[in-house]
């Protein structure tokens, strides 16, 4: 099995942060609960992906589970309560529940940059929804998927359900929903839930490689890929983010900068000198 020399990053409980040569890698590192997340799982993920975002040297990232057993087996039931799971923060103290995987999952969709699930065994439950939000998935063939929603008293009818309908079909979302069954790599590779299905010991070593043929392509080109895969299905949001894009890329142009120097020059703006373009 090849080994990488990833650096870790920052100070974290429930998850591991390390980079490697433009890649960063996020571990959900709870093995003892086969990577359940509770509320500070999901802070400590939030933060390490703001990380991603914000740090230009960084070009892609993996999200994966510490071990060879699970990805991530959703919401940590253990601390579930009646209205959410009850963390250790101020919240909580008033008996307040969270549901904080849904503002991961956005966060995870929105960021401007691919990032790929990297599984090996379960992606089940919340830890499914998880991998299906990535933009890629690199499956080990010991890889497991499933939802168990509606045998735990949980749905997630957002992404849970839209998006692996967008996915795999409605008709097999819907199987995958009221039967909550297993599936294994093969299959989840054939109804396209997985880009590709490698060896156990060699799914590190194959996740690399792909970020890397993507660290080596346009950012500029991948951030807007990315916003236009997902515009649809994320309606006005959607449209916002990619004309969030749209903006940036004005505001680049010497047409934008001619407003703005001629405003802060107190001057008419001579947009007289840039094309009506058909
Ligand atoms: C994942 C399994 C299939 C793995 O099976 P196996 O390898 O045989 O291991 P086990 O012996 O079962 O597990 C080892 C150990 O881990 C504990 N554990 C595993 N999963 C969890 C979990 N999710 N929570 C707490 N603890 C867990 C297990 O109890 C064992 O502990 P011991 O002390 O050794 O006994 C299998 O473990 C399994 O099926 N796990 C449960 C999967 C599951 O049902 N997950 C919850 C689904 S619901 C969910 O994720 C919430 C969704 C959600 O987050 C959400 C959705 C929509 C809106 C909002 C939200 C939200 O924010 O909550």
């Amino acid at each position: 099995m090849e080994q990488f020399a990833w650096e870790s990053r920052g100070d974290y409980t429930d998850i591991k942060f390390e980079v490697l040569d433009g890649i960063a890698k996020i571990t959900i590192n709870r093995p003892e609960v086969r990577n359940a997340f509770r509320p500070q799982t999901l802070f400590e993920l939030q933060r390490a992906f703001e990380i991603v975002r914000d740090d230009p040297a960084l070009g892609v990232a993996i999200l994966t589970g510490e071990g060879s057993l699970a990805f991530c087996s959703g919401g940590d039931q253990r601390i579930r309560g009646n209205d959410g799971y009850i963390g250790d923060d101020e919240v909580a103290q008033h008996g307040i529940g969270r549901l904080n995987v849904l503002d991961l999952q956005i966060q995870i969709r929105r960021l401007p940059k691919p990032v790929i699930a990297m599984v090996a065994g379960y992606a089940i439950g919340g830890g499914h929804v998880l991998h299906l939000v990535c933009d890629l998935t690199i499956a080990a063939d010991n890889a497991r998927f499933g939802q168990t929603g509606p045998r735990v008293g949980s749905f997630d009818g957002g992404y849970g359900a839209g998006l692996l309908a967008r996915t795999v079909g409605m008709k097999k979302a819907k199987e995958i929903w009221f039967l909550c069954r297993q599936y294994d790599a093969d299959e989840a590779l054939r109804m396209g839930l997985v880009n590709t299905v490698v060896p156990l010991e060699r799914l590190e070593a194959e996740t690399v490689q792909w970020c890397r043929e993507i660290l080596a392509l346009s950012p500029l080109a991948l951030r807007l890929l990315k916003a236009s895969f997902n515009a649809a299905d994320e309606g006005l949001a959607g449209i916002q983010q990619l004309a969030g894009d749209a903006t940036m890329l004005f505001y680049m142009s010497d047409e934008a900068q001619e407003g703005r120097d001629a405003y802060l020059a107190k001057r008419s703006p001579a947009f007289d000198q840039f094309p009506r373009r058909p």
